[in-house]
């Protein structure tokens, strides 16, 4: 694991900006997994900027998020896919249908995971993985506990994930129960991962992450296993690992 330690949320998405972007100048049809949450803001808007700069370009990129609400419609203002379109997609070039987000509405999610699964591998499977970190460790909807086996699945969310994402909401009821997330296993194929962590709230769960057992308990602690991981977190979040 590469951990590149930063002041600030600032400096945390230039410095995800520049990664990514030399990704994309890197590779001939780069593969991106994306995330949402708040965390990865920044970044997308560093990219919406090199972008109008002419320093990137996202024509020949595909995008495979790792997550959706199950009942949500595409439309929906708190859907995944909506995040997306609005915070970086309807922005820069990339052509939407080379744009992947669960379809949190299908009639059968469990199929609807099984196909997105099948996608990704079709596509040649994700050059780098971009996560944020829920306070409990989650990545993706991979709540604790959830098997470092899954791939792409329906998952029960947790009282303390649906209660953090409230703050989207009208009200913690209309926070759905469900969602569809890329599996551990989904996610550890990635060629290379990156994971943003901001905030002192994290700080504990980051140091487990880094330093602690791995262990489905947390399920973050799972990329110790992958070869290539770089975390870029603040001082903040860093705050509580031991020397
Ligand atoms: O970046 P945030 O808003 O703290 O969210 C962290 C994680 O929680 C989720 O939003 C899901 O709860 C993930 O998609 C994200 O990576």
């Amino acid at each position: 694991m590469e951990i590149i330690k930063v002041k600030d949320y600032d400096a945390l998405s230039d410095k995800a900006g520049e990664l990514i972007a030399a990704k994309l100048k890197e590779l001939k049809k780069p593969v991106l997994g994306l995330a949402t949450g708040s965390t990865p803001e920044g970044l997308y808007q560093r990219l919406i900027e090199k972008y109008k700069r002419g320093e990137i370009t996202f024509k020949h990129a595909s995008s495979y998020n790792l997550d959706e609400y199950v009942g949500m419609k595409k439309d929906d203002p708190n859907s995944y896919r909506y995040y997306m379109n609005e915070k970086l997609f309807k922005h820069v070039d990339i052509p939407l249908d080379q744009t992947h987000v669960p379809a949190g509405d299908a009639t059968n999610p469990e199929e609807a995971c099984k196909k997105y699964e099948q996608a990704i591998q079709a596509a040649g499977g994700i050059d780098i993985q971009i996560l944020g970190m829920g306070l409990n460790g989650h990545i993706g909807f991979n709540e604790p506990n959830t098997p470092f086996t899954a791939e792409t699945h329906v998952v029960d969310l947790d009282e303390s994930t649906r209660k953090a994402n409230a703050r989207f909401f009208a009200s913690l009821d209309d926070v759905p129960t469900q969602a569809m997330t890329m599996g551990i296993a989904t996610i550890m194929r990635s060629k290379e991962i990156l994971l943003l962590v901001s905030g002192d709230s994290k700080a504990e769960t980051l140091a487990k992450v880094i330093q602690g057992n791995v262990t489905e308990a947390v399920p973050a602690s799972v990329l110790q296993n992958h070869p290539h991981v770089t975390i870029i977190a603040d001082e903040a979040a860093l705050s509580k690992l031991n020397d």
